[in-house]
């Protein structure tokens, strides 16, 4: 169903259960240091309905992955300012767990991916798709939220591939269209309700972030999670844990998200043009220009966004550029790549 109304694809259960519940575990412990992101929105300071926090992949220990491309630590610290809406700057190691999941999660996506349109900005770098950085997500009870938005292309680039995987509380994951402003006349966006739950994986192909917005909402109910605690879990102790089963028996109203990601090295921090209050600019889709049947867009947009930021009460340059990805020196993208092999993708004939 949700492969084929929508640009993603759902796996109702992708990790080992024990490991799922061990990294359920080890996340909730993490998301004890975590904050709430905060930023300026409509004339006021507000803080995230959620809190969240950054993490960055030894790419060192990745097989296969040359490390050509690393990216310096400052430049990652700048890529974690951004993520936490100005805030903390120092990004976290995947824990173990984290990777042991990411090189399985990996494995799906790319045979995913395979079945899917490829568009010619994507990224044609590498032959598989390797994430290189996790942004995690911590909702406790069923009011805490996060609002419509697509996420920022920045350091993605344009049709990024995004999986998130989902611990703990089933909660509802609302995909929007938008629709172009010329199609507005003739019809209404469709929503769909996909309930992600515990151990599940929705891989956000693309075009998602380019023709979609997306939010986990607000819900009246939620069903607890009921789990059974593995014999490592931080929360365990060997005296609450003994030979009675009952005693492992867990029960938890949070929801954990990560969302692997990987960051271009040719959308690298440092390449990001800044704008006139010296921040680096937030590249955005034009999602109500004109596209095409497939949802190939016409033009992304550097935009400044440093009226976001709290001290800024709103104010900014307003610069806005339109992207230029050849004239920037980005790439290699899918396209060329296509041309180079003489493969003709399905996006050559939209
Ligand atoms: O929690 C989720 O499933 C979505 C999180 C999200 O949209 C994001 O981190 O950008
Ligand atoms: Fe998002």
């Amino acid at each position: 169903m949700v492969a084929k109304h929508t640009a993603c694809t759902l796996y109702p259960q992708v990790l080992p259960p024990e490991l799922a519940i061990r990294l359920f575990e080890t996340m909730l412990n993490e998301a004890e240091k975590w904050d709430r992101n905060r930023f300026w929105l409509f004339e006021r300071a507000v803080e995230s309905p959620h809190k969240s926090s950054f993490y960055v992949r030894d790419m060192s220990i990745v097989a296969g992955y040359g490390g050509e491309d690393d990216i310096s630590d400052l430049e990652w610290k700048e890529a974690a300012h951004y993520w936490t809406q100005f805030g903390a700057a120092d990004p976290n190691p995947f824990p173990k767990l984290m990777e042991e999941a990411c090189m399985l999660l990996e494995d799906v996506v790319n045979v995913e991916m395979r079945k899917r349109k490829q568009f010619d900005l994507e990224w044609g770098g590498n032959r598989r798709w390797i994430a290189n950085v996790a942004a995690s997500n911590c909702y406790e009870g069923a009011k805490e939220n996060v609002g419509f938005h697509s996420d920022g292309l920045t350091y993605l680039g344009p049709y990024p591939t995004i999986a998130s995987l989902s611990l703990g509380v089933s909660r509802i994951f609302r995909l929007r269209e938008v629709i172009s402003k010329s199609e507005e006349a003739l019809r209404k966006p469709r929503s769909f309700n996909i309930p992600l739950a515990h151990n599940s994986l929705l891989i956000m192909h693309p075009p998602t972030q380019e023709v979609f917005k997306h939010a986990i909402i607000p819900q009246t109910v939620i069903d607890t999670f009921r789990y059974r605690a593995s014999p490592n879990s931080p929360f365990t102790t060997s005296a609450s844990l003994n030979d009675d089963p009952d005693s492992q028996l867990r029960s938890s109203t949070c929801r954990i998200n990560i969302t692997f990601r990987f960051f271009r090295p040719d959308y690298r921090p440092s390449t990001i043009p800044r704008c006139k209050c010296g921040e680096a600019t937030i590249l955005r889709p034009d999602m109500r220009g004109k596209r095409d049947k497939g949802g190939r867009l016409d033009r992304y947009w550097w935009a400044c966004q440093a009226g976001k930021k709290v001290e800024n009460e709103g104010k900014d340059c307003g610069m806005w550029k339109e992207m230029d990805a050849r004239a920037e020196g980005r790439g290699p993208f899918m396209g060329d790549l296509a041309m180079k092999e003489g493969v003709t993708r399905p996006a050559d004939n939209t």
